[in-house]
């Protein structure tokens, strides 16, 4: 893959058509003079809160750049023209998870538990490697999870929604993503790794039910407040879903971030299920023995 170090080379792309707009942003998809595809994102610099921002910005982009792992959109270049940030991504030519998720409800069909796995431990691996190299993702949800036509979730998107103007940034994750909030960052007592879990383990549940674990028409935020403060959400079909499946999602949303999985726990599981559903004998489970570390009213694993 040719690497974009400088400026100029913005102008040996090619833009092909605009793919899609967000909040502060407008991506296109691009070729480069190798005919190779990317995706180029716009944002507009006034969109951030101040000079700092701007620059702690930048540096969170350095290291996204470091991130190489197949399960994650790769950030190739930066470079500020025009008063305009443009990123060089990789291109995800297949849509998003969110976009499956609708597709199957729909159809009023159910992803078969096979599938669940198969995003379910990509979207894991990708997790678990970006924490390990100590980055947050910050907004994992379905519409973040991109999907290429060869079946390969990768996490795209990487929060950077932090460094924007806090009244629009505000502003905009209440009408885009609250359902996804973890109770330590709906009471601003801080972003962690463990709220990134917390995340992930309602993606899992989405997959399965089709739409959020505290999902609920016409409720106000007050409500959804509540519903996420006492981790209030209906149970999955038994008949249908795995005891693994609703054990690791009640491992993952748990109110006290300290009881909750970490992403390598949850890659552990998610390999586990993913080979059982393969059809592959099950590799030992890890959590079996780990009684005094389980949360009290969350089993952490019985196996069947
Ligand atoms: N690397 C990529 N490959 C393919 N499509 C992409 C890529 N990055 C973004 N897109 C698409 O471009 C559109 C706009 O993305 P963008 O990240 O700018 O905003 P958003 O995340 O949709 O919204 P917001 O930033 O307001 O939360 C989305 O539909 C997204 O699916």
């Amino acid at each position: 893959m040719t690497q974009f170090l400088q400026a100029e080379d913005l102008a040996s792309l090619e833009v092909d058509k605009k793919i899609g707009k967000g909040q502060f942003s407008e991506v296109y998809r691009v070729k480069n003079k190798a005919g190779e595809c990317l995706a180029l994102k716009k944002i507009q610099l006034h969109a951030m809160k101040d000079k700092k921002s701007k620059d702690d910005c930048m540096k969170e982009i350095d290291l996204l750049k470091q991130l190489e792992h197949e399960n994650i959109i790769r950030y190739y270049a930066s470079f500020v023209v025009d008063k305009e940030l443009n990123i060089v991504l990789e291109i995800a030519d297949a849509g998003d998870l969110s976009r499956l998720i609708r597709h199957f409800k729909k159809n009023h069909r159910l992803l078969p538990e096979k599938s669940v796995w198969k995003y379910f431990v990509q979207i894991s691996r990708g997790l678990a490697y970006m924490h390990s190299k100590r980055i947050m993702h910050r907004d994992i949800k379905p519409a973040n999870v991109f999907i290429t036509s060869q079946g390969v979730a990768k996490l795209g998107d990487l929060g950077l929604g932090r460094f924007f103007s806090t009244q629009t940034y505000k502003a905009h994750s209440i009408v885009g993503t609250p359902y996804y909030m973890s109770p330590e960052r709906m009471n601003e007592t801080g972003y962690n790794f463990k709220s990134d879990i917390w995340s992930v383990g309602c993606l899992l549940y989405e997959m399965a039910a089709l739409q959020s674990p505290f999902f609920g028409e016409k409720m106000n935020l007050y409500a959804l407040v509540k519903k996420i403060e006492k981790c209030e959400y209906p149970p999955l079909p038994s008949n249908i879903y795995s005891q693994q499946l609703r054990l690791l999602i009640s491992n993952c949303i748990c109110n006290d971030p300290n009881k909750r999985f970490d992403a390598e726990q949850v890659v552990i599981i998610a390999e586990r299920m993913h080979a059982h559903c393969q059809g592959l004998p099950l590799p030992e489970n890890p959590f079996q023995q780990r009684n005094s570390e389980t949360p009290s009213n969350q089993p952490i694993s019985s196996e069947s």
